[in-house]
């Protein structure tokens, strides 16, 4: 028996990388590739049971909650989510017409991503110091990056549990915005480089020392095993997972 699964955002980089990928696996069946001006309908899903969405962070939320109402499991890759977005699709799955309805959303499906945000967050902790520096394709149309923020977020949880202050810092005066964006009080910088595909280096300082954490998807193949893994497995879980480390042993 295989699974029935569509592609929403077929026509993009990552979703026509993800529909070849998706006939390609053993067990999968691709029934739907939707993208812009195609209405999210059971029609339209064509007896999908697992939707997988590479969007754009404006519409991928509206797409989740379409989806749910026509009764697919989703797997999301796109970026852009919030704790409040991901809070509303959250009561979305606790309705009784959503009983039993699993999404997961995570920023990256490359196995060296999903690596790097753990590590960061592991050795956040022995650290004074800690930025992310997120570099991608000059296409990408969200900064910072999906990752970028998650691997903030993380360093920053970690830190606080820790019972560390703010990273020293003496900058007084930025106009421009040179000290970058700033998540959870860690810095982000991005940077948009023709030739890069995805990429993210976490460095923490201390007096005398410095750990670089990096990764490098040189090919959008390398998210194809971990978006095929959530596919799998998203059924059955109920309600909302974030992260694909979710799914591993981490
Ligand atoms: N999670 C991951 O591992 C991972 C990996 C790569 C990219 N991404 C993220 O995935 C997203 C897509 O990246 P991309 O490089 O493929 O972008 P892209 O611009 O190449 O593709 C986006 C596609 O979505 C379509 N689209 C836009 N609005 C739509 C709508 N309302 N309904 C259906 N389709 C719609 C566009 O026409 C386009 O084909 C971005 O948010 C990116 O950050 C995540
Ligand atoms: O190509 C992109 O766009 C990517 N976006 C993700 C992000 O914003 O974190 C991850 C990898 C590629």
């Amino acid at each position: 028996m295989s699974t029935a699964v569509a592609v929403v955002g077929a026509a993009g980089r990552m979703g026509s990388t993800v529909c070849q990928a998706v006939e390609d696996a053993e067990g999968l069946e691709l029934v739907a590739r939707l993208d812009t001006g195609d209405e999210i309908t059971s029609e339209t899903l064509n007896g999908a049971e697992v939707a997988v969405d590479f969007t754009v962070p404006d519409v991928t939320e509206a797409n989740v909650h379409a989806l749910v109402d026509a009764g697919v499991d989703v797997v999301v890759g796109t970026t852009g989510w919030s704790e409040e977005s991901y809070g509303r699709v959250r009561e979305h799955l606790a309705r009784p017409e959503a009983a039993g309805r699993s999404v997961l959303i995570a920023p990256n499906f490359a196995l060296s991503a999903v690596l790097v945000m753990s590590f960061a967050a592991k050795a956040a902790r022995y650290f004074e110091s800690a930025e992310v520096i997120e570099l991608h394709h000059p296409n990408k149309v969200d900064a910072p990056s999906g990752t970028a923020v998650a691997t903030a977020q993380g360093i920053a949880a970690a830190r606080a549990e820790a019972g560390l202050g703010p990273v020293p810092d003496a900058t007084r005066s930025d106009p421009d915005g040179a000290r970058g964006a700033v998540v959870n009080g860690i810095h982000v910088h991005a940077v948009r480089l023709r030739g890069l595909t995805a990429h993210e280096e976490v460095v923490l300082g201390n007096e005398g020392e410095q750990l670089t954490i990096r990764t490098d998807s040189f090919d959008r193949a390398s998210f194809i095993p971990g978006v095929v893994l959530a596919v799998r497995e998203v059924s059955g879980r109920g309600g909302l997972t974030i992260g694909l480390d979710k799914l591993l042993d981490l």
